[in-house]
């Protein structure tokens, strides 16, 4: 009779790498002998592991915390399509409790590396908006579902390729995303038109803004209307991410460099 240990060793059996999130020193030190490829994951490298993803935040979510790791290692060109990996975590926030098989591939992609590590905007502003969006999503305005554009990052390009559709309630303030007050604010400008722009920094500098960039080139899904073919193309055009939650599919879309890059259904968030 196989023991409870032999049993749980499938886990790991095989595997190419070992992902190791936020280690302690003597957890991390454990592992270094070992012959699979090991990568620390993290918020700052503390252990100087050799190879690490750095984590732009603490992501609540184990899937999302993993999926954005095995993205970093595969722009790195550290795995390859098939190649297995356990990922050793905490899900509850305390001591590593958890061990994770998984296999790497294109599907495991979801963009979320891309968009946190290769925008110009805070990692952190980028997360406070894709916040206000989920929530928006979620709740709706007054219970009637709300559409709502941020165009974050390079915000004198995106304040250049614009024009105002009214007063800009922003203009002598200086306020921030993540900030409980602003997120109220940013929550009642949605029912109005046009985009909010928010600097690198998460300065909101504008609200109704009307963007006129140029389309060419844009290569965004078919069906989506106006507010997201201009989300997208803002991006092409500058080197802001755009965060569109759409009013008619309740969707939160992320576009960097054109793109479509992460889609998001705030209600299983
Ligand atoms: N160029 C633009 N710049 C800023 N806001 C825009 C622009 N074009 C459209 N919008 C905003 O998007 C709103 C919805 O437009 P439209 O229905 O065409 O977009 P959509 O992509 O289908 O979005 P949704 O899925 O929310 O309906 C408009 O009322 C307007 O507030
Ligand atoms: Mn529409």
């Amino acid at each position: 009779m196989a023991t409870l240990s032999e049993l749980l060793a499938d886990l790991v059996v095989d595997v190419d790498g070992v992902f190791l999130f936020s280690p302690s020193s003597s957890y991390y030190e454990r592992f270094t002998e070992l012959d699979e490829e090991l990568v620390v994951v993290a918020p700052e490298n503390t252990v100087g592991a050799e190879t690490f993803v750095e984590l732009p935040l603490e992501f609540d979510n184990v899937r999302d915390r993993v999926k954005f790791s095995i993205e970093g290692a595969m722009d790195r060109g550290m795995f390859e399509e098939g190649d297995v990996v356990a990922c050793v975590v905490s899900t509850f926030g305390g001591d590593i409790d958890t061990t994770i098989r998984v296999r790497v591939g294109e599907s495991m992609r979801s963009g979320v590396y891309d968009l946190f590590v290769n925008s110009r905007a805070d990692p952190g502003v980028i997360r406070d908006v894709f916040e206000v969006a989920i929530e928006l999503g979620q709740k709706g305005q007054k219970g009637k579902p709300v559409g709502a554009l941020f165009v974050v990052g390079d915000a004198g390009k995106v304040m250049n390729k614009s024009r105002p559709l009214s007063y800009n309630p922003f203009e002598k303030s200086h306020v921030h995303v993540g900030d409980p007050i602003v997120n109220v604010m940013l929550k009642e400008f949605s029912r109005l038109d046009g985009a909010f722009v928010v600097s690198d920094s998460g300065k909101i500098v504008s609200a109704y803004r009307y963007l006129e960039p140029s389309a060419e080139g844009v290569d965004i899904p078919k069906g989506l209307g106006a507010r997201h073919m201009a989300g997208g193309a803002i991006t092409r055009d500058t080197n802001a991410t755009a965060i569109v939650l759409s009013e008619s599919d309740g969707l939160v879309r992320a576009f960097k460099g054109g793109k479509l890059v992460l889609e998001i259904d705030p209600e299983e968030y």
